[in-house]
């Protein structure tokens, strides 16, 4: 989209020339080795370690208005670039639970709405007794960059609750969902137009069940779109479906993107492709064991997961599907799995071709990164790898699939159930009778061409036709709409990691197709009033 200036841009006026130079806000400076930086803080360096490279390319792009001088040029970059690394608005809030044995609880939840440059906002919820303002400012942010890198048009948001789910019954969960849902709808931070949650970590479909059902009757109440007002719903509920596989499919998706990718496995001297590949994935819920599952079909032998309650490893290869099945007979726990042995905490440590972090923030820092001898990340978690650990990771020549590119499909897919909401249809529904109707004519049409022209053939679709010309089902939509975006994210990032020369560093190169959409975004509509 940018022609990418590759010299420092020249400010000032005729006969004081500058070379200009951005700089790291000073309260980030330190930030690139702090062993253990505030999470918000580590997206923000993020940020404007990418402005950095980026910005002049950003002045150039701005020398279309002519009518501008040079000062109100770089002025209006300036403010662009602060308005999009800063959050609009947050809210935090306290209400009480009565706890099953009669005692109250105070419960604190908090909503971010990091970037409304884009309406509605998008981002999930998330449930977690470690869940703090800083975090939910840090993967409210994130969405706002992940959306802008996979083309999706949403600002970015993000919610949290501060609970230990598994120390709450299922009645007292769905309470304290119905009233954070409440207060949402009270202060104004949920709506199709405004604000749309999804599952995030320890929450899934049957949180936004209660979420819909709490905002259709109340706020909602006569609002035809109101099941559009969240995202992740069980499929009888408004979801779509591809949508509980989503996030991990995608993670998938960018590591064959990259795993064929010639340059880049030139660059990590890895061969390309599937074959005689192993993989470690550390978190199996969600987004890891859905990853574990397509990485396993592709033929990637899993020798090792590492959960919170054990660490499982074989070298003849785990069956992620048998240990899903496992930890849902369990309690979640992968302890006992009888398809592999128990190891310890150094599994993540392990050689591996790719090591799939689907866990939390922050796993990969400086005191550790040193330690992974994996040849390919991918980022299934929002922000697991420190600043510090970035750059040593890069040193070692480790391809990362950074976070905002990598778990992008869950996002995406959510994007398509919104629609899905708000055409009140579901896709293929009005089209797949017409379309199996027409194909199967057209079969009939050649089969009788032939025999006008005196040829006796039973014209019948091959294997791969015939599962397509009965229509596309809102499944198969679905698939091929999320490989279609995740594979369009993963060569823009490619290509800007290309003509920025930043080498392996596809985390800059991320933010970078991130910042120029955004930025494009503000620049013609306007940043203040
Ligand atoms: N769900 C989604 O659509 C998306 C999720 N993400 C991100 O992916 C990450 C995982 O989310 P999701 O899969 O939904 O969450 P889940 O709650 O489904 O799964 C998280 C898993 O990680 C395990 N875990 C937690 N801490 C550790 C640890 N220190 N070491 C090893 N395993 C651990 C949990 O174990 P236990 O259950 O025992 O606590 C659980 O199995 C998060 O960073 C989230 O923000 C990103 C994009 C979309
Ligand atoms: O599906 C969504 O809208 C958001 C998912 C999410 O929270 C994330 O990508 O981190």
């Amino acid at each position: 989209m940018f022609r990418v200036c590759k010299f420092a841009v020249k400010t000032g006026g005729p006969g004081q020339m500058s070379v200009r130079h951005y700089d790291i806000p000073a309260h980030l400076t330190k930030i690139a080795d702090e062993p253990n930086p505030s999470f918000f803080r580590m997206v923000e360096y993020f940020y404007h370690h990418a402005v950095r490279v980026v910005e002049p390319s950003l002045i150039e792009y701005l020398n279309k208005h002519t009518h501008m001088s040079e000062k109100k040029r770089l002025q209006r970059v300036a403010g662009i670039l602060k308005v999009m690394g800063s959050c609009n608005s947050c809210i935090q809030m306290e209400f009480p639970l009565q706890r099953k044995g009669g005692d109250y609880d105070i419960i604190q939840a908090y909503r971010v709405q990091h970037s409304v440059h884009r309406l509605p906002c998008k981002g999930g919820i998330r449930f977690s007794d470690e869940v703090n303002l800083d975090e939910v400012k840090a993967l409210a942010s994130l969405m706002t960059f992940k959306c802008a890198c996979s083309s999706i048009p949403f600002g970015g948001s993000k919610g949290g609750v501060a609970i230990n789910p598994k120390k709450f019954t299922v009645a007292e969960l769905q309470r304290i969902t119905r009233r954070y849902t409440l207060e949402l709808a009270k202060k104004n931070y949920i709506g199709a137009g405004i604000d749309v949650p999804a599952p995030d970590f320890n929450t899934s479909g049957r949180e936004m069940s209660w979420v819909v059902d709490t905002y259709i009757k109340t706020l909602g109440y006569q609002d035809l779109n109101a099941a559009a007002c969240v995202t992740g719903k069980p499929i009888n509920g408004g979801g779509i479906h591809g949508r509980v596989e989503a996030t991990g499919r995608g993670v998938f998706m960018t590591i064959n993107y990259f795993l064929h990718d010639d340059y880049f496995m030139k660059l990590v001297e890895m061969t390309p492709g599937f074959k005689g590949k192993t993989a470690i994935v550390q978190g199996f819920g969600n987004v890891g064991s859905f990853a574990g599952v397509y990485l396993h079909q592709a033929g990637v032998k899993i020798i090792g997961v590492c959960e919170f309650e054990a660490n499982i490893a074989n070298q003849d290869g785990i069956n992620p599907n048998d240990l899903i099945k496992y930890m849902a007979s369990n309690k979640r726990s992968a302890k006992g799995f009888p398809g592999g042995q128990e190891v310890g905490e150094d599994l993540l440590y392990q050689k591996c071709d790719i090591l799939v972090v689907a866990a939390k923030e922050k796993v990969i820092r400086a005191d550790n990164a040193g330690k992974i001898q994996a040849k390919m990340i991918a980022e299934g978690a929002n922000g697991p790898t420190v600043p510090s650990a970035h750059t040593i990771l890069l040193k070692k020549n480790i391809l990362v699939i950074p976070d905002l590119l990598c778990n992008a499909g869950g996002v995406t897919v959510s994007y398509f159930e919104f629609l899905k909401n708000l055409n009140h249809v579901s896709f293929g529904k009005l089209s797949i009778k017409f379309w199996r109707d027409s194909n199967t004519a057209l079969l009939d049409s050649v089969e009788k061409s032939l025999k006008n022209a005196n040829v006796e053939a039973k014209v019948s679709p091959t294997k791969e036709f015939a599962s397509m010309m009965s229509g596309a089902s809102e499944k198969h939509i679905v698939g091929t709409g999320l490989e279609f975006s995740m594979t369009n994210a993963c060569s823009n990032v490619a290509a800007a990691a290309k003509t920025h020369n930043l080498n392996i560093d596809l985390r800059t190169a991320a933010y970078i197709t991130s910042i120029e959409k955004i930025f494009v975004t503000y620049d013609e509509h306007g940043l203040a009033f």
